[in-house]
């Protein structure tokens, strides 16, 4: 018997051509896979068609977009076990590249017909489920700098040319970071809570490597006191990004930790995965292994457990002494 799973197609992402990319994706999909597609709108968004997908029982759900379609479609999915194919037809595709899988449509779809699937951790920030980053300040306005216009037009060079304007009016605020244990405070440019970052995310790589797999957020802080420190500061952070080694300037920290809470004065501008959601403060947490997704073999895990289907089976928590059948 075949496997199923659910295609959510937004028609609209990216500046490929769907009608071409949707033939693709069922050529390569639909001799294994029976999918049942479901096509965003503008007042129908990935989220709510996750969300029947969830309630329908879908063996697996599929996402065809950007990252905001992505970002949208995991509120629905984040704890429910179902695992989730990414195929990125967005322009930043910031997804594909923080978890480091494929960003073609063929290579994203030989990696869901091999079924290879891992845990990575997500998030929630101020209730609203977070994949990749919050960021705070001056990525924020970088982000609302980039128009649809320009992505359209210039790609990932939109965000670049908007990061490049911003520097030259670079702001800084006072920042309180909460974490179990501590309260730092601080001056700031820009404060940087991630659970998987793609190379391109320069402000996340204070630390070495951001691993979306240890339960654990990452935060990184840049507070350049100067625009040739900011330069300095952001080219030494791409270095540290594409070598893996944690960041050496006095202008940039990082910490890691499950929860923070920020707070900053006067109140600062948050993107959280690409789209802006109000101003601070925020609270921001993180959930262990919530999302299962479909990688690539090599970086497959195989599963820890494996008790469904046994006979008569019962599961008893000792934490709460509930039940499960
Ligand atoms: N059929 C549709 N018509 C108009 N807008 C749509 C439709 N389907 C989805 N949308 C809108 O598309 C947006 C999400 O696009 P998405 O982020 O996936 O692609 P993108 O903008 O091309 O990529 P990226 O996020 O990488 O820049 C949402 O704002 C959503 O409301």
């Amino acid at each position: 018997m075949n496997r199923s799973a659910c295609l959510i197609f937004n028609p609209v992402a990216g500046q490929g051509d769907p009608e071409q990319e949707l033939a693709m994706i069922r050529a390569l999909l639909e001799p294994e896979i029976d999918l049942n597609i479901y096509y965003t709108t503008a007042e129908l968004g990935a989220d709510k068609l996750a969300e029947l997908a969830v309630k329908q029982g879908a063996q697996a759900i599929i996402v065809a977009g950007g990252d905001g379609t992505l970002s949208a479609a995991a509120t629905a999915i984040v704890g429910t076990d179902i695992p989730l194919g990414i195929i990125s037809r967005g322009t930043a595709n910031a997804f594909a590249a923080a978890l480091k899988i494929p960003d073609t449509i063929d290579a994203a779809c030989q990696t869901i017909l091999q079924a290879g699937t891992r845990y990575v951790d997500t998030a929630y920030c101020n209730g609203k489920p977070m994949v990749l980053l919050a960021g705070v300040g001056f990525e924020a306005d970088t982000v609302e700098m980039t128009g649809p216009e320009a992505k359209k037009r210039l790609g990932i060079m939109a965000y670049i040319l908007a990061g490049v304007q911003q520097l030259r009016n670079l702001q800084s605020f006072e920042v309180e970071i909460e974490t179990d244990d501590k309260v730092i405070r601080t001056t700031a440019s820009a404060v940087t809570v991630a659970n998987a970052a793609p190379p391109s995310s320069v402000l996340a790589h204070g630390p070495a490597g951001i691993i979306y797999d240890d339960g654990l957020l990452d935060l990184t802080i840049v507070a350049p006191e100067s625009k040739a420190g900011a330069i300095a500061a952001t080219f030494h952070l791409l270095q540290t990004a594409s070598s893996g080694s944690p960041v050496e300037r006095d202008d940039i920290g990082y910490l890691r930790g499950n929860r923070f809470k920020i707070n900053a004065l006067p109140p600062q501008k948050v993107v959280l995965d690409g789209e802006i959601i109000g101003t601070t403060p925020i609270e921001v947490h993180c959930v262990p292994a919530g999302l299962k997704i479909f990688v690539p073999f090599d970086q497959a895990v195989s599963p820890v457990e494996k008790l469904e289907g046994l006979p008569n089976l019962t599961i008893h928590s000792k934490d709460s002494s509930k039940i499960q059948e």
